[in-house]
């Protein structure tokens, strides 16, 4: 469901183009030699076309001089040995190749069955099973497209073809945002060489990369296992090291106590999903804080659950408990009293807490970013951060303001987007990759936040709680898509597919 596969990828490291080249270099010198290691990365390519399309497909091969055009020439040559039809385009006033895909180029050439046709012979295109193999380039490049590429790529684009992108979509960078308007490859499915590039995530530029592959070249481990990056990605390797199974000798004690603060007049539903949550990611006690207003919808509706009265319609004290963790901020609505009890709450609380909704707005209204206690989670999605933070100009500088604000204020800060990321307090950036747009309705952050504060009450390190949180809830949700669909799910169905989650991970 989700956009990503990932196949035995020894660390969900996140590297710069820079480091990248690095370990590509530190693995040839360690052995393989660079056109043997070319050679690999495109058989696993070539294998992976083979188990994914039918041999009546036409691979149209577009190749640039660098070695990601080195990459098409060979995977072009095993497509043909597999039993497929294969042409090449190739920039044919220009045949400076580098030294490797040079070597590939001469291959093919001795091949009389695959045609090599220049860029501008590309677009007779009239076989419905070609497929597009863009190979034009990789991580190297590092300057905007000529504005003969530019009008390649736009026509490329036109082709109603299947395109499958090597390493990265042709006009994007591994690492950094791309101008407003770029011309930009548009694939179906990008194969990727060991690591997720940056640019994966980001909404501006991830539009473009289709369904991701991630194929494991055996890049060295000892340089992947030491190099420094502050960005990584959630696999579910990760979840496993994080997730703690439910000991047979525990008792409800064990499994924290977990607080939910929120609800008004109309709103019950956002403070009871939360709670609901809460309980089916495996709390030993759960209370809610609610209005009396909310009372009966709460009790009859989750018994298992316990209520604490506060107000008539809005919430207008919060209680200290000892030895609990707090949610606050589904549904609170936005009543100067209950501002207040939140402000008086925060100024005398010292424990765990996680902030969402309208909690960060009344903080961001009034300028209280001080009264955030350490060791907080803040939940905010786009537009709740801008507000607390100030406006950034895209979302990779809405992450380096991020890292800065986790920073200074020592909190984790999920913020949510298509792939939403975690920041810690350490400055790392731990981006998810299981969800799906059916989780796009009022009420999936309302989940996230019962989440949190039920894995955190579990004594789960806030770190490893953020991560586990966010990424349990986006399975979830890809389970709810599955049976439902992604326009019919809900962000109940999504908490009904958390014992599910739970099932595969045992
Ligand atoms: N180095 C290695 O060992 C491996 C590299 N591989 C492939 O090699 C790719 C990287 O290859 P390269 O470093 O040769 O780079 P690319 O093939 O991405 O680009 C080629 C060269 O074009 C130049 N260039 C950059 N921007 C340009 C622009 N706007 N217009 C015109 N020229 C521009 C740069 O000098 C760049 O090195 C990877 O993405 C991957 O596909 C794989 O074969 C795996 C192994
Ligand atoms: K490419």
């Amino acid at each position: 469901m989700s956009n990503f596969d990932v196949y035995a990828i020894p660390k969900m490291k996140i590297l710069t183009a820079d480091q990248i080249k690095k370990c590509d270099s530190v693995t040839i010198e360690k052995g393989i030699s660079s056109i043997n290691l070319m050679e690999k990365a495109a058989r696993a390519c070539a294998d992976w076309i083979e188990e994914n399309f039918e041999l009546k497909n036409k691979f149209l091969v577009v190749c640039g001089h660098g070695n990601n055009g080195g990459d098409g020439f060979a995977i072009a040559r095993m497509l043909y040995e597999k039993g497929f039809d294969v042409e090449v385009f190739i920039n044919g006033d220009d045949l400076k190749f580098s030294p490797d895909a040079a070597i590939n180029f001469k291959k093919i050439k001795t091949i009389s069955g695959i045609d090599i046709k220049d860029f501008s012979e590309v677009f007779n295109v009239n076989n419905e099973k070609s497929v597009i193999v863009d190979a034009l380039f990789g991580y190297g490049l590092n300057r905007e497209l000529s504005d003969d590429f530019k009008n390649l790529i736009e026509k490329l684009n036109q082709i109603p073809v299947p395109k499958i992108s090597i390493d990265i979509p042709t006009g994007l960078y591994a690492d950094k945002i791309i101008e407003e308007n770029s011309i930009v490859l548009k694939a179906d499915f990008t194969l990727t060489f060991q690591f997720y590039k940056r640019s994966f995530l980001h909404p501006e530029t991830g539009r473009f990369c289709g369904k991701i592959t991630v194929l494991d070249i055996e890049l060295d481990k000892d340089f992947i296992d030491e190099v420094e990056t502050d960005y990584f990605i959630i696999d579910e390797k990760l979840i496993r090291e994080i997730y703690k199974p439910r000991g047979d000798f525990s008792h409800k004690g064990t499994f924290g106590k977990s607080i939910l603060v929120g609800g008004s007049y109309g709103k019950i539903g956002a403070i009871l999903m939360s709670t609901l949550s809460a309980l089916k990611t495996g709390n030993g006690l759960t209370f809610t804080i609610a209005p009396e207003c909310g009372n009966i919808i709460l009790q009859s509706r989750i018994p298992e659950a316990m209520f604490i009265g506060s107000g008539e319609n809005y919430i207008d004290t919060i209680e200290i408990q000892e030895k609990a963790v707090y949610g606050i901020g589904p549904g609170l609505g936005k009543e100067e009293q209950t501002q207040k009890a939140l402000f008086d709450f925060l100024e005398s609380y010292q424990n765990p807490v996680i902030l969402d909704a309208d909690a960060l707005n009344f903080l961001a209204e009034n300028d209280k970013l001080s009264l955030i206690p350490k060791n907080a989670v803040i939940t905010p999605h786009p537009l709740e951060f801008e507000r607390l933070f100030g406006k950034t100009d895209n979302s990779f500088e809405r992450i380096e303001l991020a890292k800065q604000k986790a920073k200074e204020l020592q909190i984790f800060i999920i913020l949510k987007d298509h792939h939403t990321a975690v920041i810690t307090p350490k400055n790392k950036v731990f981006y998810n990759i299981t969800g799906n747009s059916g989780m796009a309705k009022g009420g999936s952050g309302d989940v996230l936040t019962g989440i949190l504060t039920s894995l955190i009450s579990q004594k789960y390190n806030i770190e490893k709680a953020c991560i586990f949180g966010v990424w349990l809830h986006g399975k979830a949700g890809d389970l709810a898509a599955e049976e439902f669909s992604k326009e019919a799910m809900l962000p109940t169905d999504l908490i009904n597919k958390i014992g599910e989650v739970f099932k595969r991970l045992n």
